[in-house]
């Protein structure tokens, strides 16, 4: 979003926001992301460097509050109701977040939403954080004083309490809804800003709903009554989400230009998210000049949702170049957390491509991607995941998948340990494309099943080039198997058995002609689902052959010998396993037979 180029008629007010910021304000004056450890202390400078609380003003002009609204307007998304104690759970999280405000709830909807409200004020509205923050407790009230004794009631326990009352000023709201007239609603709105003065809250936002759709004429004058009538920050939501970035900010810069005794309060944006544009909403209405915004904790809140706290907070730590030197006092290291929590319980779960929380917000799958993230994180991140709090399982957020390349397959190899290159590397990387080509995600087990078939087998003798099966419930199975000899050459057989895998085995038999016991079959499914890889081992013993001599008892015993394959088809992966079986037997040596005897003999039997 060019924020720059939103803004019609830029207003005199707004050049103050450009300006350069004050020395102690530049945390980080370099806009390339910040890694690990300067992370760490840049979220810690950020919160010892929060100014002191008046509710009307805030010291440093590049100060920008965050309230969050995840217990009040979050919980209005369908299905998302919390329990009291998940609600002051995360209060508190919000609070080590470093939050300025958090909207608890709606007292006066029920006696729970209430008591849930009065609880968190009285713990987490009285217990300092890590560097003395306290955060500011809300509650939500319509314009009448019942709803307002009851939101008063709830949060004056808390240390810095707050009241927010609200009521609609769009044309649209006022005669479907209320059924007010413009003057019905202007002296509603300054009785009970001025009635809940008189109870005692000094700490008052007010909320003209629907600004977004309201007539300018009738909003400013309105805005001007409240301030009077004791309002000490002025929210205007665009409750439909209705207004684009440009006009949103429009709307700011001009109550700020055009609001006599604007000065006294706070400008707060709440922008819902029914066009999918509340964080540019939102942070055009900072640049435009709003100190506080509205937002929640992934996003939730009615219908399509507000502004998501992570977004608004990343952007202007990341992008504070171009939005005025604005900062915020969250500590950014808690946002993993803090978007856990609320998933789990709200129990809406959030899209894997969503922004800064999202699965995949940090994974890479792509081949030239991955190759670039182990050259150079910067050339596919902006950001580092240890910023939000997030440790990944590797270093890259890598993802292997089927457009991964090579780069990424070795990378994963050494991670698990295996350090292998050319030949090797193509082999495995052929066999994990086809793996992939199959499944949407190769975990570390699968790689791990793959280089163990790969890799750890004997010299190839014979090796599997094409396998077809029936199988059911109407007869015999029967298998055609096509092996390919050392030589190049291609064999084929077929065969029935009792099941598809007695099939397989007995035409690879006849192919290599050299008669075996089964001693051990055992089949595993390596990782899970439908998709998931077997793994399979086998044991054999060639009939009336090599003997060994035992190291403990000096006894000649039999040798026998294990196989290993892995595939997704239970059958192919039951034929490597016999396959490799058959060449670690084959190529036996013993002292009297060279692995090239051994050859030729299996093609003579061939
Ligand atoms: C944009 C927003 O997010 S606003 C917040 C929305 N959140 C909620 O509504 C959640 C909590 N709400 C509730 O639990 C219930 O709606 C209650 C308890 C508040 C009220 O319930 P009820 O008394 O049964 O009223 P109901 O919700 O059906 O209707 C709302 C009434 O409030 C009036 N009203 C709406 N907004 C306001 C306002 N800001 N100030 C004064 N009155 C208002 C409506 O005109 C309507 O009045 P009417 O009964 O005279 O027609
Ligand atoms: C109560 C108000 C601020 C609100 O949630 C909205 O208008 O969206
Ligand atoms: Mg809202």
């Amino acid at each position: 979003m060019a924020l720059s180029l939103t803004l019609a008629n830029p207003n005199p007010l707004l050049s103050s926001l450009t300006k350069p910021s004050l020395s102690r304000r530049i945390l980080n004056p370099n806009p390339s992301f910040p890694r690990t450890r300067s992370t760490a202390a840049s979220a810690a400078r950020c919160s010892l460097l929060r100014p002191d609380y008046t509710p009307s003003h805030i010291p440093d002009p590049n100060y920008v509050r965050i309230f969050d609204t995840t217990l009040r307007d979050g919980e209005q998304s369908p299905g998302a109701t919390m329990t009291s104690p998940e609600k002051l759970a995360v209060a508190r999280q919000l609070s080590r977040l470093g939050v300025d405000v958090i909207e608890a709830g709606f007292p006066a909807s029920s006696p729970d939403d209430l008591e849930a409200v009065r609880s968190i004020a009285l713990e987490v509205g009285n217990t300092p954080e890590e560097g003395g923050h306290v955060p500011v407790i809300c509650g939500l009230a319509r314009c009448n004083a019942r709803d307002i004794d009851r939101a008063w009631e709830a949060v004056r326990g808390a240390r810095k309490p707050r009241v927010h009352v609200f009521i609609a000023t769009s044309d649209i709201h006022l005669e479907h809804k209320l059924k007010m007239s413009r003057d019905e609603v202007a002296r509603i709105a300054r009785e009970m800003v001025a009635y809940l003065r008189k109870l005692g809250c000094q700490d008052i936002e007010f909320s003209p709903e629907d600004a977004g759709r309201s007539d300018r004429g009738f909003l400013y004058p309105l805005l001007e009554e409240v301030i009077l009538a004791g309002a000490t920050t002025l929210n205007i939501p665009d409750t439909v989400g209705y207004t684009l970035p440009s006009e949103f900010g429009q709307l700011i810069a001009d109550i700020k230009a055009n609001t006599r005794g604007i000065e006294n309060a706070i400008i707060s944006t709440h922008c819902q998210n029914d066009l999918g544009l509340a964080t540019a909403n939102t942070l055009a209405g900072a640049y435009a000049g709003a100190r506080q915004l509205e937002v929640t904790v992934n996003g939730i809140g009615e219908r399509a949702g507000n502004a998501s706290l992570e977004e608004v907070v990343m952007a202007i730590k990341y992008r504070k170049d171009q939005i005025g030197g604005l900062y915020t006092g969250i500590n950014t290291k808690h946002i993993s957390m803090s978007s856990k929590m609320v998933t789990e319980y709200t129990g809406l779960v959030i899209q894997p491509h969503k922004a800064i929380v999202g699965a995949n917000a940090f994974a890479h799958e792509s081949g030239i991607h991955q190759d670039g993230m182990l050259k150079f994180k910067g050339t596919y991140e902006i950001m580092s995941p240890d910023d939000i709090g997030l440790s990944r399982s590797n270093e890259s957020g890598i993802v292997l998948g089927k457009l991964s390349g090579r780069h990424a397959l070795r990378s994963k190899l050494s991670e698990l340990g295996y350090y292998i290159d050319g030949k090797e590397l193509d082999d495995v990387f052929k066999r994990f494309k086809e793996v992939a080509e199959k499944k949407k995600r190769v975990s570390d087990d699968d790689i791990e099943a793959l280089i163990s078939n790969e890799l750890f087998q004997p010299k190839v003798i014979w090796s599997l080039c094409d396998l077809q099966i029936t199988s059911g419930t109407l007869g015999l199975s029967t298998a055609t198997v096509k092996l390919i000899g050392v030589d190049g050459e291609e064999k084929v057989a077929c065969s029935v058995g009792t099941g598809p895998v007695d099939a397989a085995y007995k035409a690879i038999d006849s192919i290599v002609q050299i008669p075996v016991t089964l001693l051990e079959y055992a089949m595993n499914a390596v990782t899970e689902g439908i998709d998931a890889i077997a793994s399979t081992r086998v044991v054999i013993r060639r009939e009336n052959s090599h003997t060994a001599t035992h190291a403990g008892t000096g006894e000649n015993v039999q040798r026998t010998f294990s196989g290993t394959g892995a595939d997704m088809d239970v059958v192919v992966s039951s034929v490597r396993a016999y396959v490799s079986a058959l060449n670690k037997m084959l190529g036996f040596r013993d002292r009297s037979s060279s692995l090239e005897d051994c050859a030729k003999q299996v093609v003579r039997t061939g």
